[in-house]
């Protein structure tokens, strides 16, 4: 999405899931678009905008956080990709019928769980490279699938 918007430099402090949600069903039942947001048209665009999420990074080489060297309007296109990005997640998760905050709460908490600070801290080697023998219960015990990333 570029170009000029509306509320542009309001600021949004607080913007919640729900309020995202809304309104991305709002846009579409107003173009008459529900027809297309498929889970898998919204899975494609979802990816499709991570695509162009990536090119704005391609050939950079690492870049230090905060961006200190980008331009304004550099940083104001990563602004829209990463809200595409957002926007089609948040939709999909809609029509999927997922409670798309609910299940991120519900992952944080498997996520610390899978990874708990005394056996990761400094260290960002994924759980299959950790030793298991300090760890007390297995990640099926935990509930937590070992194929996830
Ligand atoms: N069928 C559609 C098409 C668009 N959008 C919304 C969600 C995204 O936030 C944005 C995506 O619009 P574009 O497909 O035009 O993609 P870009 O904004 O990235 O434009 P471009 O691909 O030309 O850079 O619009 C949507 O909800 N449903």
């Amino acid at each position: 999405m570029k170009g000029q918007a509306e509320n542009e430099g309001e600021g949004a402090k607080g913007v919640g899931i729900e309020e995202l949600k809304k309104k991305m069903a709002d846009f579409a039942k107003e173009r008459d678009w529900d027809q297309f947001h498929t889970p898998r048209n919204l899975l494609l665009a979802l990816v499709g905008e991570v695509g162009e999420l990536s090119e704005i990074f391609q050939w950079k080489g690492e870049v230090p956080r905060g961006l200190p060297d980008w331009e304004e309007k550099e940083k104001l296109h990563l602004g829209e990709e990463l809200s595409d990005v957002l926007l089609y997640l948040v939709r999909l998760s809609d029509i999927c019928g997922i409670d798309l905050g609910k299940a991120a709460l519900r992952k944080l908490e498997l996520n610390a769980i899978k990874y708990p600070v005394s056996l990761c801290k400094g260290s960002s080697k994924k759980l299959t490279h950790l030793s298991k023998s300090t760890t007390t219960t297995s990640s099926s015990e935990n509930g937590v699938t070992d194929d996830g990333e």
